[in-house]
């Protein structure tokens, strides 16, 4: 196999920039900077905007307000072919006609490469997401998946330093879907090209991205590694877009500097304040609180929350409960193998340390279906 050629990837940067159709703001007010060969991710729900910014970066639409530079240079007003970006739909947008050694052969035939260069060429790209026995075949005769290897090959074939990908797995299967995630991350290992990557899938940003861009009604929450937005959500959006949560509401009063919240008959301790007046909300992590019996095991500092299990799911790899608090709300504890056996209807502590906690200004767009 021929080894890939390294590309040095395009650096990206969006600054104060807005997508309006008549009345209606797309895109309200966005940065976003993308490091030469990162794998940026936006991630956010339907109809937030990601998909409108990948078009501004392509060239499929004009930004209204903002400015917009793709290799250091500013691109408005530059038509899309002119840009040199790979591009990969939901739709596998194969041309029907052609076999698929001649789909991946077309972007160089635009570009006048033509003989052995181009043949190399499409041997490569082939190579590379593993479709080289297919290059005779037609589209209708691939299966989706097969129709998505190849439309990346022909996306990647003429070496561009940018590739953008708007939800490539959306239509396959999730086995497929998982496989073929392993095989990008591996391609954009391989290559050094700046992918930037739509999906409104959280588990899919989370095995991709170097960084995630978590969008929310045309604008971006909060940018950062899956680590950053998981641990350290800088919005109660985030805190609920990204991986599972519970979410605690209750009247609050600051003593001694720290914010107590009261839940039902208990008390939660969190460390400091919020800035300004913003109501507290407090967002746990399944895996950083746990179950203890009532009144056992104390540990000092320790936040308690007395419930009863409503739900207890046995997961392989430990055990998953869903707890009714005492003012209603159900908090989702998962604990490791090997940990005490719960079962329905038991009365159980949650427990958890203030710096497992997160305090955060509550939003009430955060509450909308996410996905
Ligand atoms: N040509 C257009 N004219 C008017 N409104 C548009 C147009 N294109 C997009 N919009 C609106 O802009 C908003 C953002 O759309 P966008 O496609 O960027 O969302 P998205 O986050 O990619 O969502 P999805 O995951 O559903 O594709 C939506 O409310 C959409 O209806």
């Amino acid at each position: 196999m021929n080894a890939p050629q390294r590309s040095a990837g395009a650096a990206i940067e969006i600054r104060k920039a807005s997508k309006r159709y008549g009345a209606f703001t797309a895109l309200n007010d966005i940065d976003l900077h993308i490091r030469p060969g990162e794998f940026m991710t936006l991630l956010g729900p339907s109809g937030s905007g990601k998909t409108t910014t990948l078009n501004l970066i392509a060239g499929f639409t004009d930004i209204s307000s903002g400015a917009l530079e793709i290799g250091g240079k500013s691109v408005t007003g530059l038509p899309s072919h002119k840009r040199n970006i790979g591009v990969v739909f939901q739709h596998y947008a194969l041309f029907p006609h052609m076999t698929v050694g001649k789909n991946v052969a077309y972007p160089l035939t635009l570009r006048g490469i033509k003989g052995e260069d181009r043949e190399r060429r499409v041997k490569r790209a082939l190579d590379m997401v593993k479709m080289t026995d297919f290059a005779h075949r037609y589209p209708n005769e691939l299966s989706g998946g097969q129709q998505q290897r190849v439309a990346l090959a022909r996306a990647l074939v003429f070496d561009p330093p940018l590739l953008l990908m708007d939800e490539p797995l959306g239509a396959l299967d999730k086995k497929l879907r998982e496989w073929l995630q392993l095989e990008i991350k591996r391609i954009h290992r391989e290559l050094g090209t700046t992918f930037v990557y739509v999906t409104h899938d959280q588990e899919e940003a989370l095995v991709l991205s170097d960084r995630i861009a978590v969008f929310n009604g045309g604008r971006i929450e909060q940018i950062g590694t899956g680590r950053e937005l998981y641990d350290h959500p800088a919005t109660l959006f985030v805190g609920r877009f990204i991986g599972e949560s519970t979410v605690l509401r209750g009247p609050t009063e600051t003593v001694d500097g720290n914010t107590v919240m009261t839940i039902g008959k208990d008390k939660v301790v969190a460390h400091g304040r919020l800035p300004g007046d913003a109501r507290p909300v407090i967002l746990l992590r399944p895996e950083r609180t746990a179950l203890k019996r009532p009144g056992a095991d104390a540990v000092t500092g320790e936040n308690r929350l007395s419930g009863t299990v409503e739900e207890a799911i046995y997961l392989g790899s430990g055990s998953k409960y869903e707890v009714r608090l005492t003012d209603g709300t159900t908090a989702v504890v998962r604990s490791p193998l090997g940990g005490a056996d719960f079962r329905i209807g038991d009365p159980v502590d949650v427990t958890f340390t203030p710096a497992d906690l997160t305090l955060l200004p509550d939003d009430a767009s955060a509450d909308v279906t996410l996905t």
